[in-house]
């Protein structure tokens, strides 16, 4: 069985349609990257991976469980600017990501002790140990950010979800960031979804690599239908685009904005990689 199963699942603000079938199963363990267009509904994916948002129409699981009606520890998220708590130590914002589990949202006495020494030892599990008693504000954007992901690690989640985790980062340290998170993933074989706008980043972590895009457009109407996942690769080819794929899709070297309205819909899964379900596409409206 599949870990995480979408199924059919539809997702509307209103009555503008952002996500249509979208149907993707994923096995534990699994690496999944996420690109498309600016606006697709990436992150409105991801919110609903994490229960955040529901979908309007099918459903997401894990594990075969009933779908979640709200996020649970068992689902970690990091964004891309870095959610620390400015007043609290390094190591006290791991203490923080672990209280809001609890009933009282705090720790004290012996509980305190306890888990302030369990921070410490996932602080020097990603690295950070020696800036326990700093600031966030005295680190650098990295090591916030590692911060970020240790603050989503302490619950042990199941999935971990990133939202454009390395955007804000400068090309230096994102590059150190994929060696903190290819280490992170052979240690603790989460399953993982990273949407990002760098493609090449994409290919270089992920297994697989799913675009979304839309395959119906009304030019009357641009809003008239959403987006679902066009292409679903596997990052086998040496970790890199194909340049078929690239080829295929011109639209996804600039990435910045939707495809123009007029262009062809993406309808074919480009390159030898690429396993398409053609039965999730150009069926009936909402
Ligand atoms: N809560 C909401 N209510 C209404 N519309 C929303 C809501 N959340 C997102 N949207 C709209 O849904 C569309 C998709 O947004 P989303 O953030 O998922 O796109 P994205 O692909 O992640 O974009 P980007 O790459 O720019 O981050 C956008 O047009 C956005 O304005």
């Amino acid at each position: 069985m599949s870990f995480v199963v979408a199924k059919n699942v539809w997702k509307q603000y209103g009555d503008r349609p952002i996500l249509e079938r979208v149907n993707v199963e994923v096995e534990k363990g699994a690496f999944i990257s996420i690109i498309g267009a600016s606006g697709c509904g990436k992150s409105t994916f991801l919110r609903m991976l994490l229960a955040d948002e529901q979908p309007t129409k099918g459903e997401i699981s894990i594990e075969g469980g009933a779908p979640a009606q709200e996020p649970r520890r068992e689902r970690g998220v990091v964004f891309q600017r870095y959610s620390v708590f400015p007043h609290l130590t390094v190591r006290d914002n791991v203490v923080a990501a672990e209280s809001f589990g609890t009933p009282f949202g705090r720790f004290f006495g012996k509980r305190l002790k306890d888990t302030r020494a369990r921070a410490q030892v996932t602080l020097d599990r990603i690295g950070l140990g020696h800036v326990a008693l700093h600031y966030p504000a005295t680190l650098s954007g990295g090591m916030q950010q590692r911060l970020a992901i240790g603050q989503a690690l302490v619950a042990e989640p199941r999935i971990l979800l990133l939202d454009e985790p390395f955007g804000a980062l400068d090309p230096g340290t994102r590059l150190s960031m994929h060696d903190f998170l290819t280490e992170l993933r052979e240690r603790t074989n989460m399953t993982v979804f990273m949407v990002t706008h760098d493609i090449e980043e994409a290919f270089k972590l992920g297994d697989r690599v799913l675009i979304f895009d839309k395959v119906r457009r009304d030019p009357e109407r641009p809003h008239r239908f959403g987006a679902t996942i066009t292409h679903d690769l596997e990052s086998s080819n040496g970790h890199e685009p194909h340049q078929d794929l690239l080829d295929g899709i011109p639209w996804l070297s600039g990435m910045t904005q939707l495809p123009d309205e007029d262009d062809e819909p993406t309808v074919q899964a480009a390159g030898p990689l690429a396993r398409d379900d053609a039965k999730a596409r150009n069926k009936s409206p909402l």
